[in-house]
């Protein structure tokens, strides 16, 4: 009987185009090696080729080919007749305890070849042939961590329709495939079948997507014209460390790529008048798959409807303007480049001064902090509460003595300052954001 061994191993493949530098290279295969990590796999070496492009066949030419297979134990040839291996990524994968010690000793053949580009299924169906291993490409593991860490019922939705996506072109007729079913869906090969399984989960995902996103919509329109920042920021830049520095919560910080998956929103400590409302966002990665781009669109909406967005860069990275580009492009991608922004440079502990100068040089505008330095922390609260003093407005709010119920909201939303009776009622004078007034206003107009 086959026995799991605790951890799978893999190996990682990646090809330099020419466009691409030799630091960029590496730090894209470190990202897919702690990607690789978080889905609890073993790295255990790296094949790297310099090529055109990504779309030979059996993406690495013949040589290099051969030297992967020698590793994983293949044909090292994309012999036609050759099996390939019986998908078996998502029972590994749940299987695989996460940060578990390394097994040594063991014999540490990779049973995983993950390759750091967006594969066509032939690619690799013909990778998988030659090598013997299971391929899973950079897509693969996103959707495939996504999928686990998911926890909000929104969340999980999104995730099952964007890996069913993934999966759908990817399957195969598995062993004995030709064989026709009997009963309903007689006729169909089990590849059609499966296909069509996958069609109507995918319809009735969205179905109940709709109704959970209703219900988010109502409680999003709750907080609308509220004091709203929202951290966003390529994975791992340390947004749920500020979050938690800002707004004294408990949200989970891992030294993981994408420890967060659903938006939280938290109220700015020491709490303001009116309070200001922190939101912490997934993470971005580059080739984030854009079906998971879209079915994030609503989770970011969220954070889009803040009034001032806060881009956290971890600066100590020596790649952050490629993933601060990244943060920026999936933004526009969803239509959030109009809203204010705020270039945060995290993780300055970790920057020597040549490196700070030359930060601040280069970016005049731009915070420069640590998200586990109180005093920065404190300073970014001020410059938050300082950028919705700037779009904050004075006015005189009169509440009849028949509509006080609404006094509450009137002291949520805004701030008093002021606070006088009259025969007419109550005489507030006040201070806030246009929309939030024009909101009391309305409220008034309609007791
Ligand atoms: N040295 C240093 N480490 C930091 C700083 N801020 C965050 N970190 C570390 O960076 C790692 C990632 O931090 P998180 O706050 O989880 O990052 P995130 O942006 O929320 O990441 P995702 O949720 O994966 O998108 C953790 O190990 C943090 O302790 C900082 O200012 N300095
Ligand atoms: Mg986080």
């Amino acid at each position: 009987m086959e026995t799991t061994p605790p951890i799978p191993c893999a190996i990682l493949v990646g090809i330099q185009t020419p466009e691409v530098d030799d630091i960029a290279h590496q730090a894209s295969l470190e990202e897919l090696g702690r990607l690789v990590k978080t889905l609890g796999y073993k790295v255990v070496g790296t094949v790297s080729q310099r090529r055109e492009g990504t779309g030979a066949s059996a993406l690495l030419g013949s040589g290099k080919l051969a030297e992967l297979a020698a590793l994983t134990g293949g044909p090292g040839v994309v012999a036609s007749m050759a099996v390939a291996p019986k998908s078996k990524a998502s029972r590994r994968s749940e299987n695989a305890a996460e940060n578990a010690e390394p097994e040594l000793g063991a014999s540490n053949k990779p049973e995983f070849v993950i390759v750091d580009h967006e594969l066509s299924p032939s690619q690799i169906r013909n990778l998988e042939r030659a090598t013997g291993a299971e391929v899973l490409d950079r897509t693969g593991v996103i959707v495939e961590i996504f999928h686990r860490h998911a926890n909000t019922r929104e969340a999980k939705l999104q995730v099952e329709m964007a890996r069913l996506k993934y999966v759908a072109p990817r399957l195969r007729e598995s062993s004995g495939g030709g064989e026709r079913r009997q009963g309903p869906g007689a006729g169909e090969s089990t590849l059609d079948l499966d296909r069509r399984k996958i069609r109507d989960r995918l319809a009735e995902l969205k179905d109940q997507l709709e109704a959970v996103q209703r219900d988010s919509d109502h409680r999003r329109s709750a907080r609308r014209d509220q004091l709203r920042v929202a951290l966003v920021g390529y994975t791992n830049a340390g947004k749920s460390s500020l979050m938690r520095a800002l707004t004294g919560s408990e949200v989970l910080v891992e030294d993981k790529l994408f420890a967060t998956l659903d938006t939280t929103i938290r109220i700015l400590q020491p709490e303001t008048r009116p309070r200001v409302l922190v939101s912490d966002t997934v993470g971005f990665i580059k080739q984030l798959p854009h079906d998971l781009v879209a079915s994030f669109r609503s989770t970011l909406t969220e954070a889009l409807e803040a009034s001032l967005l806060l881009f956290v860069v971890d600066a100590s990275d020596p790649t952050y303007e490629a993933q601060l580009e990244v943060t920026r492009s999936v933004l526009r991608e969803i239509g959030a480049e109009t809203v204010p922004s705020r270039l945060v440079l995290n993780k300055m502990d970790r920057v020597d001064n040549v490196r700070r100068a030359a930060l601040a040089e280069k970016h005049p505008d731009a915070v420069l902090l640590s998200a586990h330095r109180p005093e920065d922390v404190s300073a970014l609260r001020d410059i938050i509460i300082a950028f919705f003093e700037a779009a904050m407005v004075e006015d005189v709010l009169v509440l009849p003595y028949a509509t006080q119920g609404l006094i509450g909201e009137v002291y949520d939303s805004v701030r008093v300052l002021s606070e006088e009776y009259d025969e007419a009622g109550r005489v507030l004078k006040v201070r806030g954001l246009p929309g939030a007034l024009a909101r009391l206003r309305r409220s008034l107009a309609t007791p």
